[in-house]
C-alpha cells in the first residue's frame, strides 16, 4: 500500500524578484514498511524537499504539484493543508528527525518531559501518569539504559547517540505513517552511526511506518533500504531497487557516487570523488542535463536539453546516454 506519493512536486525560492527552481518535477513513493533513500550532493534539494514535505518549507519559496498522505479517507494533499492542519499532523501522521539532535532538543527541558510533550499534543484524554509509563516503554524500546533515571536528565547529560535515541523515540511515539530522517546519523561516529541505522530499520519493521532515510553518503544507507532515488539539481536523475543501482548504475552521477563508497574489496586502491561540485541555486543554468559540466560522457544534446526520467520496470534514469536494453523504456514518465 502507498503511503506517501510526491507527483511533479516543484520549488522555488524567490531571491531578488526571481524564482529559482530548487526542486523540479520531483516524483517518488514510499509504500507502508518501507525504507526508502533519497541521496545526492550537498545542495542537491534533499533537506528542502524533506521540509516540504512536513510542511516547513521557508516563506520565500512557491511550490508546483502534489504530496500525497494515505489518510483515512484516502490520499490527502498535504500542499492543500492550511497551517493549522499542520499542526495536528506533523509530529502524529508526519514526523521528522534531524541532524542535530541538540538543536532538536530543548537544552533547559528534561528528556521525559520533552518526549511525553509529544504524546501529550497529540493524545487528547491521556493522563501525565499514563503518558509517562508509555514514554519509559518507548525509551525502553529504542535501547537506552536506566530509563527511569533518564527521564530526568537534560539533553546535555547525555552522549550524542543517545539523543538521537531519544530523538527517534519521540519521532515514532505517536506511530506515525511517514517519518524523515534528514542525515540522521552524519554528526555520530562510524560505530554509533551503525547501531542508529540498525535501529531505524528495527523500528521501521515493528511499526510498519514508512520511512524516507536522506542521506550524502549511498553507503551508509543502502544496507537498509529498499530503494533509491538519487537527486542531482534538484531533479531526481536515477531510482531503482537498491542492489540493482549498486550493482548496475546507470547515471554518471550515480556511478561516481557508487565508486565513492569505500568498500573493503577495493581496499589499496584509491578512492575515486567526482570531480567538481553542485552549482549554486543562482548558477544553474536551465538549459541541458545538470550534471552536464561534471560528466565525462557530456555530448552536445546534454548541454542543450534536459533529460527525461525513462522509466523501465522499477528502475528509471535521466540521461541521454543511457537507453534501456530492450528499447521498451523510451516513454516519458
Ligand atoms: N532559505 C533559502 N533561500 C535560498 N536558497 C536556499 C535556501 N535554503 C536552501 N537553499 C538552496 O536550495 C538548494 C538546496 O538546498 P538543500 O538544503 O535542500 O540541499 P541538501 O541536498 O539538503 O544539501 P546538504 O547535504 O548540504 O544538506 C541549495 O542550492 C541551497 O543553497
Ligand atoms: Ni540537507
Amino acid at each position: 500500500m502507498i503511503e506517501f506519493r510526491a507527483e511533479h512536486f516543484s520549488l522555488d525560492f524567490e531571491h531578488e524578484k526571481k524564482w529559482y527552481p530548487a526542486v523540479t518535477d520531483f516524483n517518488m513513493h514510499i509504500d507502508a514498511g518501507e525504507m526508502v533513500a533519497l541521496i545526492g550532493e550537498s545542495g542537491c534539494g534533499k533537506s528542502i524537499t524533506a521540509l516540504s514535505m512536513i510542511g516547513l518549507q521557508p516563506p520565500n519559496t512557491r511550490i508546483m504539484g502534489h504530496m500525497y498522505l494515505n489518510g483515512e479517507n484516502g490520499p490527502e494533499d498535504l500542499n492543500e493543508l492550511t497551517k493549522k492542519e499542520w499542526t495536528s499532523i506533523r509530529g502524529r501522521r508526519i514526523s521528522m528527525i534531524f541532524q542535530e539532535p541538540m538543536t532538536a532538543l530543548n537544552p533547559l527541558i528534561k528528556i521525559g518531559k520533552q518526549v511525553r510533550e509529544s504524546l501529550l499534543t497529540h493524545q487528547k484524554g491521556i493522563s501525565k501518569k499514563e503518558a509517562k509509563s508509555l514514554v519509559l516503554e518507548q525509551l525502553k524500546s529504542v535501547g537506552l539504559p536506566d530509563v527511569e533515571d533518564l527521564y530526568d536528565c537534560y539533553p546535555h547529560q547525555l552522549s550524542g547517540g543517545q539523543r538521537q535515541r531519544v530523538m527517534i523515540a519521540m519521532a515514532f511515539i505517536n506511530n506515525p505513517a511517514l517519518l524523515i530522517a534528514d542525515e540522521p546519523t552524519t554528526a555520530l561516529d562510524v560505530t554509533i552511526q551503525t547501531q542508529i541505522m540498525d535501529l531505524m530499520r528495527q523500528m521501521n519493521k515493528k511499526t510498519n511506518t514508512a520511512i524516507l532515510l536522506i542521506s550524502h553518503d549511498l553507503g551508509v544507507v543502502s544496507r537498509l533500504c529498499s530503494r533509491v532515488y538519487i537527486m542531482y539539481a534538484g531533479r531526481i536523475v536515477e531510482n531503482g531497487p537498491v542492489d540493482e543501482i549498486l550493482t548496475n548504475p546507470l547515471h554518471p552521477y550515480t556511478k561516481g557516487l557508487v565508486d565513492a563508497i569505500p568498500d573493503i574489496t577495493k581496499r589499496g586502491k584509491p578512492l575515486k570523488a567526482i570531480p567538481g561540485s553542485v552549482p549554486g541555486l543562482y548558477a544553474r543554468s536551465n538549459t541541458g542535463c545538470g550534471f552536464a559540466e561534471r560528466c565525462e560522457y557530456c555530448t552536445n544534446k546534454c548541454q542543450k536539453e534536459v533529460p527525461p526520467l525513462v522509466q523501465d520496470g522499477g528502475r528509471a534514469v535521466a540521461c541521454w546516454n543511457k537507453s534501456f536494453d530492450s528499447g521498451r523504456g523510451n516513454t516519458h514518465d
